[in-house]
């Protein structure tokens, strides 16, 4: 029968990477894509800017919205402090499932939560159900057309903090434009692009990089 791309993903993993390595999982992941098949992880060029960009935050608390396949979970993870915590939201259980294997493979389960299901059923409980006053940081990767409405949702239910980040995937490939509209011309942000390319391709792509004012 027929396999999905996740779970030849996790093959990869499972084959080229250590047991506990998470940089080895990154490295695994990105050389899937590069020689086998494209996937949409954030990939190895904006993954460096992500990297620079969680070192500098240096957060204990981490929002992830769009696991998919944890290539960026597993990426922030691996750079936390040790009390950190990241949360990450998936809607699709069959990429849920692989995506928990390849946390347990880097040796990242006590670091990450997988939470599953729709993030808009899942801000409003993040204080309720996880304990968490306010994310440090926040990485959206999911679906574009909710970037917008899930960031006021955040903003709403006192889940960001003065100097809270937010960190936006694809803002020009697929592109998000009513999140960049919203995030550049609001008083509450002080927003900054980062120019790279779309994974694995020289399309260009970036990462918008906001901070909350409060
Ligand atoms: O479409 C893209 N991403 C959508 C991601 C969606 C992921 O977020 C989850 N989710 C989790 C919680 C939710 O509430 C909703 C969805 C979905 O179940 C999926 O796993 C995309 C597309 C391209 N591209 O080149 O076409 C490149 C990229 O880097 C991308 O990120
Ligand atoms: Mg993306």
């Amino acid at each position: 029968t027929q396999t999905t791309r996740p779970q030849r993903m996790l093959a990869a993993v499972q084959k080229s990477a250590t047991r506990g390595d998470p940089r080895s999982v990154v490295k695994a992941i990105d050389q899937f894509c590069r020689q086998k098949e494209w996937a949409m992880n954030v990939g190895d060029e904006k993954g460096c800017i992500l990297d620079s960009v969680v070192t500098e935050v240096n957060p204990a608390t981490v929002l992830e919205l769009g696991t998919y396949c944890a290539y960026s979970t597993v990426r922030i993870a691996s750079l936390l402090p040790p009390d950190a915590k990241l949360i990450t939201l998936e809607f699709n259980p069959h990429n849920a499932a692989i995506a928990r294997q390849v946390i347990a493979w880097a040796g990242l389960g006590d670091k990450i939560q997988l939470v599953e299901g729709p993030s808009g059923d899942w801000i409003p409980k993040m204080k309720e159900k996880f304990g968490i006053e306010t994310f440090d940081l926040v990485f959206l990767d999911h679906w574009k057309d909710r970037y917008l409405p899930d960031t006021k949702l955040m903003e709403e239910c006192g889940l960001l903090r003065k100097g809270s980040v937010l960190l936006a995937d694809n803002v020009i490939c697929p592109g998000t434009p009513d999140y960049l509209e919203y995030i550049r011309n609001s008083p509450r942000y002080k927003s900054q692009y980062f120019r790279s390319h779309l994974e694995y391709t020289k399309v260009e792509d970036g990462l918008e990089k906001s901070v909350f004012l409060g």
